[in-house]
């Protein structure tokens, strides 16, 4: 066995740890990353990439099918679409990510890692071999999340995909069954039915997305209507079995599907198993609570850090990435001494923004554009909200085009007059997102919003008509 030293060990290399250990580097320190499948993570190989890959295709030629004039075939090439798509995810293979990372002066160190005591990570190879790294500042857990399945009878003994085979399948189902109507349900079942699966999206919810307001999933599920996809609401899963021509699900009103694959789309749980978190007094499988520095609580010496989907804030890559950051720098600045204590509310040093402005864009057709707090969560903030909902109909979007729907609405927080919350939906909205995403961060007040004028003719003049219907 041997052992190593560095200033700063990141476990797990996904985008959330490849920032955390760039950022350490780049503030003066040397930094180990320690992984045990493929550096890039899932969002690289079997998230993000892959399936926003498998997406954009039937989106592009539902664009075009909306426009006069323009030529468009009957049907999607599936074989070119996966193709591209594997280009995307570098086949699989890792090699780029890790001539980044040791390019950028990080150490790749191969294999699983777990705590074995205070600032030190024992890392288990594939061939067996052990190594212990030590820390001379800090170890910072980037080590994801991991699918749930629904403790469903039979599920567990039958052969089903989770997001990884849905987002790497190199053949297209005949017919497929989604559960789950969270943002992988919705996307996955979208992708492969524009790609010639007959799809079933079973969702236990009166519609899908329902943590978002209300218009989001039924606007989202008049679009996959629109592609085919049968949506089962409200419906309760009874019993999951393999039959000879696929698998068989039975629903609490006696209904049967039958398909040749079922994508189980349930949620993830941060990756806290098989950590050595215990030797800390932290409970395994629980997400890794964090301040907004990074520092794990509970731990004593404040060595202990964590970013990412680990810590169960905010389950997505750029807000990740902007926690990684924030750790990153906040670890180099306080090996420094130029950081003793808590930093700076939206500092550099502190990811404050994960409180009240992460956005995320869903890739459905239609696209959802969300920032900030719904309505109901404003109101649980105990805000003063008012809302403004309009229908999306501006010269730019009818331009854009024909037959153009969509919703947007703005939460305002009344007592500071700025807003806390936007939704768009509608066909290609995800690029207005950051106009919203800036004006909450900024806490630009919205009477100052008034003089930040559209452009004419875009879908940005959707802006516009919130602040007027608002009464400006
Ligand atoms: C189908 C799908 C689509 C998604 N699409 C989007 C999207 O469009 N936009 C978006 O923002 N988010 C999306 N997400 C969410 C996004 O994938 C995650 O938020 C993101 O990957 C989190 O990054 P991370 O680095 O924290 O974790 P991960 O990407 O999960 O990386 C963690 C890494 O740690 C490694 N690891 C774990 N334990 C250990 C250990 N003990 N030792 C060594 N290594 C370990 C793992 O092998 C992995 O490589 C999607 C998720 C799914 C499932
Ligand atoms: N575009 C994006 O930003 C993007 C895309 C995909 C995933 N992600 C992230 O990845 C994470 C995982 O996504 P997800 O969709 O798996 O999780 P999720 O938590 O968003 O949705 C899971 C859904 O499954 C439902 N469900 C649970 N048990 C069920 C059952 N027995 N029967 C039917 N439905 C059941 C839940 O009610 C929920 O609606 C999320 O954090 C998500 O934000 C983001």
């Amino acid at each position: 066995m041997t052992t190593d030293s560095f200033d700063v060990i990141v476990i797990g290399a996904g985008p959330v740890g490849e920032n955390a250990a760039a950022r350490a580097v780049r503030g003066g320190l040397t930094a180990a990353l320690v992984e045990a499948e493929r550096v890039g993570g899932e969002c690289s190989y079997w998230a993000c990439m892959p399936s926003k890959a498998l997406l954009r295709p039937g989106h592009a030629m539902a664009a075009a099918r909306r426009l006069p004039g323009v030529p468009v075939g009957e049907q999607l090439d599936a074989a070119a679409v996966l193709a591209r798509r594997d280009e995307f995810t570098s086949h699989w293979d890792d090699a780029g990510q890790v001539g980044w990372a040791e390019g950028a002066g990080i150490a790749v160190i191969r294999g699983h890692g777990r705590l074995s005591g205070p600032r030190e990570v024992t890392v288990r190879a594939a061939d067996g071999s052990v190594r212990t790294l030590t820390a001379a500042h800090a170890v910072v857990v980037c080590t994801g999340s991991v699918p749930v399945q629904p403790p469903i009878p039979g599920l567990a003994e039958t052969p089903t995909w989770g997001s990884r085979e849905a987002t790497s399948a190199h053949e297209v189902p005949g017919r497929l069954a989604v559960l789950g109507g969270g943002v992988v349900g919705v996307e996955l079942a979208q992708a492969w039915a524009r790609l010639g699966s007959q799809v079933t999206l079973v969702v236990s919810q009166d519609r899908p997305l329902a943590r978002f307001e209300d218009f989001v999933g039924d606007l989202v599920a008049d679009g996959l209507r629109a592609d085919g996809v049968e949506l089962l609401l409200g419906a309760t899963t009874e019993r999951v079995s393999a039959v000879e021509d696929g698998v068989e699900l039975v629903l609490a009103d006696g209904k049967r599907i039958v398909a040749d694959q079922l994508l189980v789309a349930t949620g993830r749980r941060p990756a806290t198993e098989d950590l050595g978190v215990e030797l800390f007094g932290l409970e395994p499988g629980r997400a890794l609570t964090v301040d907004d520095s990074g520092v794990v609580s509970g731990v004593d010496g404040g060595w202990l850090y964590a970013a990412g989907d680990v810590t169960g804030r905010a389950p997505l890559t750029h807000q990740g990435k902007y926690a990684a950051r924030a750790v990153g720098d906040a670890i180099a600045a306080r090996a420094a001494g130029s950081l003793t204590g808590d930093p700076e509310p939206w500092s550099g040093l502190a990811s404050t923004a994960d409180h009240t402005a992460v956005p995320q864009v869903v890739f459905t057709d239609p696209e959802v554009a969300f920032v900030g707090r719904t309505a109901e969560q404003a109101r649980q903030a105990g805000l003063d909200v008012r809302v403004v909902e309009i229908d999306i109909a501006v010269a730019g979007s009818s331009l854009h085009a024909d037959g153009y729907t969509g919703k947007a609405s703005m939460v305002v927080d009344e007592g500071r007059r700025v807003l806390v919350g936007l939704t768009f939906v509608g066909p290609d909205v995800a690029e207005l997102l950051h106009a919203a995403t800036i004006a909450i961060v900024g806490e630009v007040p919205i009477d100052r919003l008034w003089h930040a004028v559209p452009a004419y003719p875009t879908i940005s003049e959707v802006w516009l008509r919130l602040l007027e219907a608002y009464g400006l």
